[in-house]
């Protein structure tokens, strides 16, 4: 069956509901979720632990059905309430969290192992240039237990885009790296999709590797992606609070949103409203109690500032400092500051706003 409406779109996800049964108990665990990539698009499921991100890649991948909804992949129908097309006739590749790749086989026969219906030299150059795309040309002979993490999950990338998937899924790949070596690899994965054209989803709840790899991200909370849309504007336009909280650090703090100049005056100061995000819609009053959001970069260090606030906590990050302050009123802020400003725990250090737009939430505690 084709699906005309959405062509544009390579892979629709449409209003699916996915659940397990446990003895004569069902609970539904993804409610009716959506969204779609254009053909070469990566896009990231972003949740805490039990969102129900896992269970969206497993449905999309043929291990798990629909209550509900539909899957479509280049314009093929793959999933609905009472029909799922078997895995190994999706087009679909799968990246796993712990590699899975086979210990008795080489790298080399690891990436050749699904391309036994090409002629010997076609499986030669397709297995040679992958590997020389995840840059492991010099260790097509060596077995799995012969390398690193890193290098291991590179191999599971080559032998999973080896047969071409339509789409590429990947379950939280770097998980098992280290911190560093994460964000690395989750950039040189985005070079080698784009470089293939690939379509991409991947699962992960660390948004540094989403915002390194992904074109659009899917924040996902209790199995409904609450905002659909890119790093910037989840970071600086979060729709909701969940959001706000998730991504990023920063801190909620009261303010009184003043409409006729279009500003919100916080004890820090007054900042600029951002027409249209998150405004308060309210206009009826002059004035509106809200929740503003300070990231912990709109808060800059400035001893030249007459605001003082206190240094509760320290966190070195390297080349910053993650300070948590305390201000007269005894409201908290996060500030990065940059790490030579070493300043004791029970400091006074002077600070200002270095916002240029400011997005509210109603108040909490209004
Ligand atoms: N096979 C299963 N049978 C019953 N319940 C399951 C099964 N797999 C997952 N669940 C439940 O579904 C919910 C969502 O799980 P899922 O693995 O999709 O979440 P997740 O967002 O990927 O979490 P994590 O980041 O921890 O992997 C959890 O409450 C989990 O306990």
């Amino acid at each position: 069956m084709t699906i005309a409406a959405r062509s544009e779109h390579h892979l629709n996800i449409d209003s699916i509901r996915v659940g397990y049964s446990a003895g004569r108990t069902f609970t539904e665990i993804v409610h009716g979720m959506s969204f779609s990539l254009a053909r070469g698009e990566i896009g990231c499921l972003l949740g805490p632990s039990g969102c129900g991100k896992t269970t969206v890649l497993r449905a999309i991948a043929g291990f798990e059905s629909l209550l509900g909804g539909r899957i479509a992949l280049g314009g093929r129908e793959l999933s609905h309430a009472g029909f799922t097309e078997a895995p190994e006739r999706r087009g679909v590749g799968v990246v796993f969290q712990d590699y899975a790749l086979f210990p008795h086989l080489s790298v080399w026969e690891n990436i050749a192992f699904g391309l036994q219906r090409l002629s010997r030299d076609e499986r030669r150059q397709r297995v040679d240039r992958l590997l020389s795309l995840v840059g492991l040309a010099s260790h097509a002979r060596q077995y799995p237990h012969e390398l690193s993490g890193g290098q291991q999950q590179r191999v599971a990338l080559a032998r999973a885009l080896a047969p071409q998937p339509d789409l590429l899924l990947l379950d939280e790949p770097f998980s098992n790296l280290d911190v560093d070596l994460r964000e690395r690899l989750a950039l040189e994965v985005r070079d080698i999709l784009k470089e293939l054209g690939t379509t991409a989803v991947l699962v992960t709840h660390d948004q540094h590797e989403a915002f390194a790899i992904a074109d659009q991200i899917g924040v996902m909370h209790q199995g409904v992606i609450v905002q659909w849309d890119n790093a910037y504007n989840l970071y600086h336009r979060p729709e909701s609070r969940f959001v706000a909280d998730f991504i990023g650090q920063g801190v909620f703090t009261p303010g009184t949103v003043d409409l006729p100049r279009q500003q919100v005056h916080i004890e820090l100061g007054s900042l600029p409203l951002w027409q249209g995000i998150n405004a308060c819609s309210t206009t009826e009053r002059t004035e509106q109690v809200v929740d503003v959001l300070l990231r912990a970069d709109d808060v800059v260090h400035d001893d030249a500032s007459p605001l003082q606030a206190e240094v509760v906590r320290k966190a070195f990050r390297g080349a910053e400092f993650l300070y948590t302050l305390k201000l007269p009123s005894g409201q908290q802020l996060l500030a990065l500051v940059p790490s030579h400003h070493d300043h004791a725990i029970g400091e006074k250090i002077g600070i200002r706003l270095g916002a240029d737009h400011v997005v509210t939430f109603p108040s909490e505690s209004a």
